[in-house]
């Protein structure tokens, strides 16, 4: 069955993350209400406003009266005295803007300390995990703090800037607010309609940013994974995806972004030439030539740059905070990573907004979800290949692969028979590898042949090329010359989807991914898997005890909290339940105690068709393969274990100590009469 197919990019960002919908309007409220309960701090930054705004009144009064009682009247003392008051009304505001940063501080500081005490009384209580308390007690009530505050400058700025020049417009002559007021009102007015949807839009942006920051680190960090289990073309195309959303977002956020041109055109552009058109209807009801020059001035030093700081800044800093107040104390998801969509989330995980905004109360601000969380999730909590794995769409589903028919039963190998005419399972033609053209080569001219239900164990000192010839023979590493064939296919020419269906490689570190122990099982396995299919493959590893502690095939798999022996049984067990007709174990039971080990080797050596190499940290698990390759340097000899003892110098050195002389060996191999395993 193939997976189900991704969500196509949608051309606009979904507009209101449905999770926080009504976040924006409740934040609004319960920030007005912090704002209120604040009235002392409120009061000293109106009166310290008012400063400003005297200043913004003087600026256009003294250059219209300097003008008309002082140059142009023939008294440039006049003009001059007129032009030093406009200068003194400067120094006043000048001191009125550190006042005004003190009283801003006065009401930012508090909800800093909110936050801050709401956040370590979570972790007082063990509900915040170590990482996330520490960028909500730094970095994140920071943000929240500086982007309030700056919020609060904004609209202090326009409001008392505004009214400064409207009081100085109506000083100099009430005509010039019938110029200057509509075009001004309607400018406000479109950018107060835009202004939500701009905010949707920049948040989408944000989030957009932030999934795709957070699945390309997944993906980044999986890659070995990832190229192991065929997945390049699944994780390309949802990272595309994700680049694509971030586009759309990006282009939507650009189209509202001209109706905030459009406010800024008309609010503070329009009046500047309106004024200079209708100078002659002006001039005509007794507005004087200062009066005009002051209204330009008024438009022009302080409205314009105050309508253009509150039209850049408000709608950038609005979402910051409320991504920020939601996030610590979180009414929705965070960044989605590659991962499921919200719907497949667990419904703990989903959960709305059940919590009141960090505003309201110092106590109580939540731990994020690991994925709500974003950043902030324990590094630990899902390893890095868990996204794409978790996704339950095995590697057979990548778009144009043909997936193996649904429902093999575990352990039987999709395609493969052991019977005579079926291709070997894994066939080394003439194989040569070097790491780089002065490297030394590992393999010249190797022949090997691996047929289906084969089982070859690979021995050899430390350095010898075991990891590299599983490698190869994964078709992970493109061999300096000769071939691999998978399955009589050569590996080469094999897409990763199409390689990945021939043959599982497991090394050393067996990944495990955060959810259910049966999407962990079931990862390799196309289509739906009934559990006790799965649980006769944990059975047969000997994984049973570790699914049966974690709450059987519905259980929840947290990957830092199993040992690393847990995780090579759960991943031996997934190996086990795939239809490839190649396992290649590369040290892959290390961390088993040798009881465990024979019973997974046996069992992969069982498994019906399916072809086995181990490569072996144990001369035991050589000794119960049906052949052995020895790799000694440009050496390889191969065969049973009785020819390798007989032609291999070093097989003996490792194989010394092993079972007494004479003692019945409980590893001796099952005889294996067909199998031509051979090394030239
Ligand atoms: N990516 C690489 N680039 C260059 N040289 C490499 C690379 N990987 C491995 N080698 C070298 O190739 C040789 C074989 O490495 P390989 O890991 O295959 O050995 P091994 O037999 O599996 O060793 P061990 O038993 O210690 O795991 C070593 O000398 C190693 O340093």
């Amino acid at each position: 069955m193939a997976a189900p197919p991704a969500p196509e990019p949608t051309a606009e960002p979904t507009a209101e993350p449905t999770a926080e919908s009504g976040a924006g309007p409740r934040l609004a409220r319960s920030g007005l209400r912090f704002l209120l309960r604040r009235r002392r701090a409120l009061a000293a930054l109106a009166c310290w406003s008012l400063l400003q705004s005297a200043q913004t009144f003087l600026m256009g009064l003294g250059v219209a009266r300097a003008l008309d009682r002082g140059f142009l009247a023939g008294d440039p003392a006049a003009g001059l005295r007129w032009l030093a008051l406009t200068a003194a009304g400067v120094a006043l505001g000048a001191l009125s803007a550190a006042r005004v940063h003190r009283a801003v501080a006065g009401l930012v500081e508090p909800l800093r300390d909110r936050l801050v005490t709401g956040v370590a009384e979570d972790a007082l209580r063990g509900t915040a995990s170590a990482p996330g308390v520490v960028s909500r007690l730094g970095h994140q009530t920071e943000l929240a703090r500086d982007s309030f505050a700056g919020l609060i400058l904004v609209a202090q700025t326009f409001v008392f800037t505004l009214a400064g020049a409207v009081a100085g417009l109506a000083a100099l002559a009430p005509a010039l607010l019938l110029v200057v007021l509509p075009p001004l009102l309607l400018g406000l007015a479109v950018f107060g309609c835009a202004l939500p949807p701009l905010a949707r839009r920049q948040r989408a942006v944000l989030e957009a940013d932030e999934a795709l920051a957070a699945c390309l680190g997944e993906t980044f960090a999986g890659l070995r994974d990832i190229t192991a289990c065929g997945a390049e073309d699944r994780a390309a195309a949802e990272t595309g995806e994700r680049v694509t959303r971030e586009l759309n977002a990006a282009r939507a956020l650009a189209r509202w972004g001209l109706f905030r041109s459009l406010a800024l055109g008309l609010g503070g552009h329009l009046p500047l030439p309106l004024l200079l058109l209708t100078a002659p209807w002006l001039l005509e009801r007794g507005v004087t030539a200062g009066a005009l020059a002051g209204a330009l001035t008024y438009l022009s030093q302080a409205l314009l740059p105050a309508l253009h700081t509150l039209m850049d800044g408000v709608a950038g800093a609005l979402t910051r905070l409320q991504v920020v107040l939601t996030r610590l104390r979180p009414v929705g998801r965070g960044p989605e990573a590659c991962g499921p969509p919200a719907a497949e989330a667990a419904p703990d995980e989903a959960a709305g907004p059940a919590r009141g905004l960090a505003w309201d109360a110092a106590p109580g601000v939540a731990e994020s979800t690991a994925r709500g969380a974003g950043r902030d999730a324990a590094p630990e909590a899902a390893p890095a290949p868990t996204a794409l794995l978790a996704r339950g769409v095995a590697p057979q589903a990548v778009p144009g692969s043909t997936a193996p028919a649904a429902g093999v039963a575990p352990g039987a190998v999709a395609g493969a028979a052991s019977g005579s005419g079926a291709p070997p399972a894994l066939e080394l033609r003439g194989l040569r590898f070097a790491y780089g053209g002065r490297s030394q080569a590992l393999f010249s001219g190797l022949d090997l042949v691996l047929p289906a239900g084969g089982h070859l164990a690979v021995v050899g000192p430390s350095g010898t090329g075991k990891s590299t010839l599983a490698a190869l023979a994964a078709g992970l590493l493109a061999p300096t010359a000769g071939e691999v064939l998978l399955n009589g296919r050569p590996a080469a020419g094999l897409g990763a989807a199409e390689a990945a269906r021939l043959r599982v490689l497991l090394p050393q570190d067996s990944y495990v991914f955060t959810g259910t122990v049966r999407e962990n099982l079931a990862y390799l396995r196309p289509g739906p898997t009934p559990d006790a299919a799965l649980l006769e493959a944990a059975r047969a590893v000997g994984a049973e005890a570790v699914v049966e502690r974690l709450g059987g095939p519905g259980g929840r798999v947290a990957p830092e909290e199993l040992s690393a022996g847990e995780r090579q049984l759960l991943a031996l067990a997934r190996a086990w339940a795939a239809p490839a007709p190649l396992v290649l174990l590369d040290e892959a039971t290390c961390h088993l105690d040798p009881a465990a080990e024979a019973r997974a080797e046996r069992a992969f050596a069982r498994r019906p068709g399916g072809a086995l190499l181990v490569v072996a940290h144990r001369i035991s698990s050589a000794r119960r393969a049906s052949r052995v390759l020895v790799l000694d340097g440009e050496d390889h000899v191969t065969g049973t274990h009785a020819r390798a003892l007989a032609r291999s110098p070093l097989y003996r050195d490792l194989a010394a100590g092993w079972a007494p002389p004479g003692r019945k060996d409980p590893e001796a191999p099952r005889p294996d009469p067909s199998d031509p395993a051979r090394v030239a």
